[in-house]
């Protein structure tokens, strides 16, 4: 069988972060996952974009229902001189024995996608939908099995990306 490299493939320009405002809401569920998620993409704006730390705000909440609503309230809160280019919505839902994790799934999905059309603000789906712990830790590119990776990286890259385009669009520049 052809196999091929999972993953996304890294943009082809140079996007250049160092005026961006990031805004991070990241759950206190599942915590150590999240840290990891929220730590990867916060490396992957600075190291590889020149965001500035100090033009990373974070912002906690409880689980993952509570993302869409406060990244709306979050980006109507701030004033022009303070407005953010992006958002990472980051949580981790682990599949229990109830219907909980699909409920969850369903609304903070659509409710992210919602934030981010209404808002014209880009908001990254920064939620890990795993069924069980093993494959949340992998994918924050922890615990043993090989081909772990942190899907934070991803959401990094996708933010700043997002962001910078966002900017030229909005000045009507194709
Ligand atoms: N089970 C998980 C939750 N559940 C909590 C909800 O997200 C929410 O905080 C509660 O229903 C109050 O509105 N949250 C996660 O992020 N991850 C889970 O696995
Ligand atoms: C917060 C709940 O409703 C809880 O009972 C969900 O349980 P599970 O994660 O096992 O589906």
């Amino acid at each position: 069988m052809e196999t091929f490299e999972k993953g996304v493939a890294p943009p082809a320009e140079n996007f250049d972060g160092s005026s961006l405002r990031i805004l991070i809401v990241h759950t206190r569920w599942n915590y150590r996952i999240v840290e990891a998620l929220v730590r990867g993409a916060e490396e992957t704006m600075i190291s590889k974009y020149h965001v500035q730390p100090e033009n990373i705000t974070l912002h906690s909440v409880a689980g993952s229902y509570e993302l869409p609503f406060t990244a709306q309230r979050l980006i109507s809160a701030s004033t022009n001189t303070l407005k953010f280019d992006a958002v990472i919505c980051i949580g981790v839902l682990i599949k229990g024995s109830t219907m909980h994790f699909e409920y969850i799934a369903e609304a903070v999905s659509h409710g992210i996608m919602r934030v981010g059309l209404d808002s014209g603000v880009p908001v990254v789906f920064g939620v890990l939908t795993c069924l069980d712990d093993e494959q949340a830790l992998e994918r924050a590119g922890l615990g043993d099995r090989p081909g772990k990776h942190n899907h934070g990286i991803d959401w990094g890259h996708c933010a700043v990306e997002l962001a910078c385009k966002n900017r030229r669009w909005k000045d009507g520049i194709i």
